[in-house]
């Protein structure tokens, strides 16, 4: 199938200190319909357990990595098993790195049953990502607010809904200077899954 080689975009989600940049309908929504049903059968998730402030607890969502052999990633105190990539997979990937304009090593994904499934505040930062990471973020399935807040002035915030089919490339500075978070939402019955590719500097 033809792609197309622009995508509607808004630009800089943030005000300054790094690039948010999202791309609202970068799936169509039959892409985004097959991928997001190949997904929950194809991908191994399971409930992880996290450790915070020393006491582990268990996620509020599944979660799964796949990713390039022989390249482990831990983050949060847990190091995730790595699977090999799966074709559904390697062809999102490819056309994420189309638009990128860079290769990615790894895919986190994140399945949230229902609104009582999130992701609190965090950054991906992790020193294996280096300096100033691409991540890039593809929603799949039901659309969810997603939050950013400046780490040193917590009260400059910006929100964003996720669209199913959507792609958020997160850049530059961003990782340093913003946390980001999927919050619960009572009103959500209905699942979503995410995925962030990554690039590990080895
Ligand atoms: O589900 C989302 O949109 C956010 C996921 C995220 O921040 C992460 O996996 O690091
Ligand atoms: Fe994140």
């Amino acid at each position: 199938m033809q792609q197309k080689l622009f995508f509607d975009s808004v630009n800089n989600l943030i005000p300054f200190d790094g690039e948010a940049d999202y791309f609202p309908e970068f799936f169509t929504k039959e892409e985004s319909a097959r991928h997001f049903l190949d997904l929950r059968q194809k991908v191994i998730w399971k409930q992880e357990p996290i450790k915070i402030f020393g006491k582990e607890v268990m996620q509020p969502r599944l979660t799964a990595l796949y990713g390039n052999p022989d390249i482990p990633y831990g983050y949060s105190g847990i190091e995730m098993e790595s699977h090999e990539w799966i074709p559904v997979l390697q062809g999102i990937k490819n056309r994420v790195e189309d638009l990128a304009g860079q290769e990615f090593t790894h895919v986190l994904l994140n399945y949230y049953r229902d609104g009582q499934d999130s992701m609190g505040w965090h950054r991906d930062n992790e020193s294996v990502l280096g300096k100033n990471p691409v991540i890039a973020s593809v929603s799949f399935g039901e659309e969810r607010e997603f939050q950013f807040r400046h780490y040193e002035r917590k009260q400059i915030k910006r929100k964003i809904m996720l669209q199913n089919g959507s792609l958020l490339i997160m850049k530059g500075a961003t990782q340093h200077f913003w946390e980001h978070q999927l919050p619960k939402r009572k009103r959500v019955s209905r699942p979503r899954i995410n995925l962030t590719f990554r690039k590990i500097l080895t």
